[in-house]
């Protein structure tokens, strides 16, 4: 066997259990035309670290998905596991792909198909029992594990899929579209569940998704990607407070909830009249989201807000929130007010105007 290729410039990716540098794929449509899916990525993942990659349809996330599970081959750039480029068939061992369908053979018990894949790729080895066993329980699935898969309720189902890709102790954990579309109480314990194995295992999950609630509940950063390039990438709770580009907007919106109603947008307009309301776009995040700033400034220059739109809540373990206010428009106040919300570490957009 080859020794895997070592990098050219380690340094850039070193400390990192999964990297890309500047990572090109393109695929050739049957029409013969070129379709470009990643455009230059470069991005680490490091050991333990939970991280979420969000993007439009056609963006890009399945070709990244496929790469990073050394699937498929970059056109050009590299994929480096532990600072060690990835060849065709390489690294795979500590990387596992759980996808949106579980795909569970039916008349078996799921003991003996976690068995097997454990097996597949680890052999038969002294502690598989008490290992599978140990999974089963972290996962709250102990009590099915002689059931047969068909047997299963869409929960159990899910988490025995969760199982066999953990079955081989994979370093990385990538799932794609694996929480979307669930029932939310299922999704709820899913989520739990993956949070545990984080925990107590220590592998890392790399969270492909259009699924706001499994981003905030999980992971600690996110990368945003739009045709084939990551535009925008940070912690969650600024990322998804402080969206910068057009996309992450519109997942900060999914995600807080901060959405104007079609109707109060018909009359916004861009000056204030005299006896309107301006609607304001505030953001919480780090230490200014524990604080009651809002009751204050509102207190302190005698003004009543109503709020339209928001919540409150964490991403990645950090509090964070997001609020659509209407406030008194009227000078001097709204200036004052705009300029203390900004002293005290909000984030502040204004909207627009209504009368
Ligand atoms: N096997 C393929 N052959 C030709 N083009 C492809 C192939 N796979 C992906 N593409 C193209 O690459 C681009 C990115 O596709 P990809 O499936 O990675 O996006 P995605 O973000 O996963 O989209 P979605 O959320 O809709 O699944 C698209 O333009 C797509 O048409």
């Amino acid at each position: 066997m080859n020794a895997p290729l070592r990098l050219a410039h380690p340094p850039a990716i070193s400390g990192s259990l999964l990297a890309f540098a500047n990572v090109h794929k393109a695929y050739r449509s049957r029409d013969g035309r070129e379709r470009i899916a990643l455009d230059g990525v470069s991005f680490e993942l490091a050991s333990g670290e939970v991280l979420a990659l969000i993007g439009s349809a056609a963006s890009g996330k399945s070709a990244f998905a496929s790469l990073a599970a050394g699937i498929e081959q970059p056109s050009a750039g590299v994929i480096a596991i532990d600072g060690a480029e990835i060849g065709a068939g390489g690294g795979r061992r500590d990387i596992a792909l759980l996808g949106s369908r579980p795909d569970l053979p039916h008349s078996r018990p799921v003991r003996e198909i976690v068995t097997e894949r454990r097996e597949r790729t680890l052999g038969a080895t002294y502690d598989a029992v008490r290992k599978i066993d140990r999974l089963l329980d972290l996962l709250e699935i102990g009590d099915d594990a002689d059931r047969y898969a068909d047997e299963l309720s869409d929960g159990a189902r899910r988490k025995a899929a969760l199982a066999c890709a953990l079955a081989a102790e994979p370093r990385l954990l990538i799932l794609d579209e694996a929480t979307s579309a669930l029932d939310p109480e299922i999704e709820e314990t899913f989520l739990a569940a993956l949070s545990r194995v984080n925990a107590q295992t220590g592998v890392s999950i790399l969270l492909i998704t259009h699924d706001m609630t499994a981003v905030t509940a999980l992971a600690s950063r996110v990368l945003v990607l739009d045709a084939g390039r990551i535009v925008e990438q940070g912690a969650t709770a600024k990322i998804f407070a402080h969206p910068a580009h057009a996309v992450t907007r519109r997942f900060a919106a999914a995600a807080t909830g901060a959405v104007l109603p079609p109707f109060i947008v018909d009359k916004l307009s861009d000056t204030p009249s005299a006896g309107g309301r301006a609607l304001v776009r505030l953001a919480f995040e780090g230490p200014a989201a524990t604080k009651p700033v809002l009751t204050n400034v509102a207190r302190e220059l005698g003004f009543d807000l109503g709020i339209v739109a928001g919540s409150l809540g964490a991403a990645g373990g950090e509090p964070y929130g997001v609020l659509i206010v209407a406030a008194p428009a009227d000078e001097p106040y709204f200036t004052a007010a705009v300029e203390r919300l900004e002293d005290a570490g909000l984030g502040v957009e204004v909207l627009g105007f209504v009368a």
